[in-house]
């Protein structure tokens, strides 16, 4: 099973075809606002009638009562994952997996993770601006602890947090990690990055990874590059 998923933040239709026709097996990718605000949930269903799994990025905020009905409708197109917010609460989060079931295809409803602070969230941001104090590795620790407790399925960390969001929460609990960056590759807006070989001695359970491959020059080697890293013992 593919560790690495892919994120089609491209801005076209062709882009993602021309991507996607690329790869002879399915993949895992993301599919998040750009593309689902340009062009609707029609995209997700392509997509996924392609064969690939799909981890549907729209990071929901809101009341509980406005995300469980979302939630609901999220549900019946049938993506293997969805996510929110942790920062809604406890009661958001209960809200959105009670959605989730009500609206699961043949009673399986798909995986929600939280996230927890955002890979571009530096330490500094998250003290000053966000007016959160502590440290971001504890703070993420909590809010994965507080996903958890809510019934939710993982989160969305740095690969620093990993390990020790899966010593306080369990290995089933799922970890998924974006800010990936190759050794030479620049971190644009990321702040919290690392390479995929250290999310693999982290423990990752899933990579997110965009430009790294899809601004590639060649994206199917870099794909099959990093998956291979991540596969090894
Ligand atoms: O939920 C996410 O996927 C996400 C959470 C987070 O904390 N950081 C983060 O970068 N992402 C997403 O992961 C992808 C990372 O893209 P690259 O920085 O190009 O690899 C983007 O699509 C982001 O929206």
């Amino acid at each position: 099973m593919s560790k690495t998923i892919v994120a089609l933040d491209f801005s076209t239709r062709k882009e993602v075809y021309e991507f996607l026709l690329k790869f002879h097996e399915p993949v895992y990718v993301k599919i998040g606002m750009e593309l689902t605000y340009s062009f609707g949930f029609e995209i997700v269903r392509e997509v996924k009638a392609m064969g690939h799994q799909i981890f549907l990025d729209l990071k929901l905020h809101d009341i509980p009562n406005t995300v469980k009905q979302a939630m609901k409708n999220l549900a019946k197109l049938d993506v293997d994952i969805v996510n929110l917010h942790a920062a809604g609460g406890s009661t958001m989060m209960k809200a959105a997996i009670e959605g989730l079931k009500e609206g699961a295809i043949n009673g399986k409803r798909p995986l929600c993770i939280a996230v927890t602070q955002l890979t571009s969230t530096s330490q500094e941001a998250m003290n000053k601006e966000l007016l959160i104090p502590g440290n971001v590795q504890d703070v993420v620790i909590d809010y994965a602890k507080l996903a958890k407790e809510s019934g939710l399925d993982g989160v969305v960390c740095s690969v620093h947090e990993a390990k020790a969001i899966h010593e306080a929460c369990g290995d089933d609990f799922l970890t998924v990690t974006p800010g990936i960056r190759l050794a030479d590759d620049s971190a644009d807006d990321q702040k919290r990055v690392a390479t995929p070989a250290y999310a693999r001695e982290q423990g990752c359970d899933y990579i997110v990874v965009g430009r790294s491959i899809t601004k590639s020059a060649d994206p199917l080697s870099t794909y099959h590059q990093i998956e291979a890293i991540m596969e090894e013992a």
